[in-house]
């Protein structure tokens, strides 16, 4: 298994190479990112980083090689591609402002991929996450079920581990889903939350769950607010779990950003949905039963990642 991360010398893209190595289930991990070029002199972050993590194997117990490059042929034959590539948004700015930025990094990181690579699976963070996603899907000519984005995974965390912190249970009783666009429109699920099979509404009331829904949609911003910058040990950790059920096989059921096709009644847009995911990729969109409420909280959020489609077809 070879998988390879772009944006390696960044702050998620270095932890979800460190994160898939500490667990051991991949031959190698090619980690990318650009020559760096500051007053005379060069850097190759992704090389340094990725040195300073081989060099942990030996102390955190892992054999999955962890090698460093700016070089695309390096990356050829990956069975996973990781695009983390892009600017982060600092504070006061929207996930959407980084559009026009990111959108032409996306694509050409994945046409540099997909051309060593033809057969591959990627797995898009780069922000704003679900129309990132649906460049790499364009630029890849890919089966959309081989392109998708990280998303569901991290906002369903935070949302755990705020129940977890509130209600002092452990995070791993607690189970949850969120839908839709990932920006401050996604739709927690109280009915899809439960804590070891039992409704999470057993163990709190109203207000304060809609206290944490109303935090968790602004999760990304809270941390941006702290550090000046975005986050990546989870953002990290929750792509380098994507990797890993592909990887091997383990059809686990995750919130990812998908391609639509009429499935919830939306279509040609990519927004999160709970996902089968596999060695093929996405095996199969689960579809579950939203009642009218969440079938229109979640076509408010497919409305803004289609606004953001309308902008992304003007700049392009
Ligand atoms: N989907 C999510 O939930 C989620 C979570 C966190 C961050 N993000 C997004 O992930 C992206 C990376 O965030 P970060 O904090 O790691 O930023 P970062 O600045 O630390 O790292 C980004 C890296 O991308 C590299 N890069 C830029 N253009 C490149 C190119 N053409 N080819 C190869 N590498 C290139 C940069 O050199 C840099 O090292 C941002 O767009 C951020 O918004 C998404
Ligand atoms: O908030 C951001 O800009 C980064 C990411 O999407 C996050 O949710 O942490």
């Amino acid at each position: 298994m070879k998988i390879t991360v772009v944006g390696a010398g960044g702050n998620v893209g270095s932890t979800v190479a460190l994160t898939i190595a500490q667990r051991d289930f991949a031959k190698e991990v090619i980690a990318v990112d650009l020559e760096i070029k500051k007053d005379d002199k060069s850097f190759f972050p992704s090389k340094g980083r990725a040195l300073d993590q081989w060099q942990t194997a030996p102390v955190l117990n892992f054999d999955t090689r962890v090698r460093g490059t700016v070089d695309y042929e390096d990356t050829a034959n990956s069975d996973i591609c990781v695009i983390t590539a892009g600017l982060p948004r600092k504070p006061g700015m929207s996930r959407d402002d980084l559009l026009s930025a990111n959108m032409n990094i996306v694509k050409d990181v994945t046409e540099k991929l997909v051309k060593h690579s033809p057969d591959t699976i990627i797995v898009v963070v780069s922000n704003p996450l679900d129309l990132m996603t649906y460049v790499a899907w364009k630029a890849s000519g890919l089966p959309a079920t081989k392109v998708m984005g990280m998303a569901g995974i991290l906002d369903t965390a935070r949302y755990r581990a705020f129940l977890a912190e509130e209600l002092n249970l452990s995070p791993k009783d607690i189970q949850a889903l969120i839908l839709g666009g990932h920006g401050d429109s996604m739709v927690p699920m109280p009915r899809y939350t439960t804590v070891s099979g039992i409704p999470v509404t057993h163990f709190i009331g109203k207000e304060k769950l809609d206290e944490i829904i109303e935090r968790t949609k602004k999760g990304g911003g809270e941390l941006v607010g702290l550090m000046g910058t975005s986050a990546w040990y989870a953002p990290g950790a929750a792509a380098a779990q994507m990797v890993e059920a592909i990887a091997l096989d383990q059809n686990r059921i995750f919130p990812c950003a998908a391609y639509l096709d009429g499935e919830f009644g939306l279509k040609d847009l990519y927004v999160g949905v709970p996902v089968r995911l596999g060695r093929e990729g996405i095996k199969e969109i689960v579809e579950i039963d939203l009642n009218d409420e969440e079938q229109e909280l979640l076509n408010t959020s497919a409305d803004h990642v289609r606004q953001g489609l309308e902008d992304l077809k003007r700049l392009s």
